[in-house]
């Protein structure tokens, strides 16, 4: 990624006068996975969302590749955001479609009909599909219904349909939250190693600092809409702990 990912003076308030994102500046210009922690309500997955626009910042700049996109509206808006994967904690897959479809849909769009992929897509399409699937361990899911996974298998689809468009970022809006603690661990190993192996930046908002320091390079934490924290894990010490969830009696 030439340039990378640049946020200047972002603020947030969903009603006018109560910012819930206060003057939000963070630069990501290497790969490697950067967790957002934080207490629950303390802006984590508004961050991220003002990043691809689901969210509307309130002022401030999203700068991709030096582009920015706060001002995009309609085709422009479009054509950023497919350079920006997102995963979901709720996987976000169209249920009864088969997983092949799931990803192929990351790449053109909806293709109602189960066999369609295999003329309409191009074959470039499929193959890498087929490789992605490979990559994130469910080579012979490919003809299974979405419905018929397990919440790790699906995660583990949800990655790689965010994978499809060969994203220049990659945002994952809590992927470990509906997992079990095991099912999450394997979800942080493989964005890791996709991190490395596809060349692409994460951006992971998470609530489990354990899973955080232990695979993320980069941990930034949050305290009621700033920043009160930004460095690797082995510097992140009890007082900072403390600054970003406050007191310790919950210790
Ligand atoms: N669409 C919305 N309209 C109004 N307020 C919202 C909206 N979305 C979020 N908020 C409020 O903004 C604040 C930050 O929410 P956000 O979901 O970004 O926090 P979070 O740190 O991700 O929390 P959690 O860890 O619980 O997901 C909360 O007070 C929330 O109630």
């Amino acid at each position: 990624m030439s340039g990378g990912l640049s946020i200047r003076g972002l603020s947030k308030a969903y009603v006018p006068g109560k910012p819930v994102l206060r003057d939000i500046n963070l630069d990501f210009d290497g790969q490697g996975v950067t967790a957002i922690i934080g207490p629950s309500g303390t802006g984590k997955s508004t961050l991220i969302r003002c990043i691809n626009r689901l969210v509307e910042p309130t002022s401030g700049k999203v700068l991709l590749d030096g582009q920015d996109l706060v001002p995009l509206r309609g085709r422009a808006l479009r054509l950023a955001r497919r350079r920006i994967g997102m995963v979901f904690q709720e996987y976000n897959l169209v249920e009864r479609l088969a997983v092949m479809e799931n990803l192929l849909s990351g790449r053109l769009g909806y293709v109602p009909l189960w066999r369609a992929w295999l003329r309409r897509y191009p074959q470039e399409d499929i193959d890498r599909a087929f490789a992605l699937l490979d990559a994130v361990g469910l080579p012979e899911h490919a003809t299974r219904r979405a419905d018929a996974l397990s919440g790790g298998q699906r995660q583990r689809v949800g990655i790689a349909r965010a994978l499809m468009q060969r994203p220049a970022l990659l945002l994952a809006d809590e992927p470990t939250s509906s997992l079990d603690p095991r099912t999450a661990v394997e979800v942080m190993e493989l964005l890791t190693r996709l991190a490395g192996e596809q060349d692409v930046p994460v951006i992971v908002n998470i609530h489990n600092v354990e899973l955080a320091k232990r695979y993320c390079g980069r941990i930034i934490g949050m305290h009621q809409g700033s920043i009160v924290f930004d460095g690797p894990p082995e510097k992140l010490m009890p007082e900072h702990l403390t600054l970003i969830y406050g007191g310790e009696d919950w210790m």
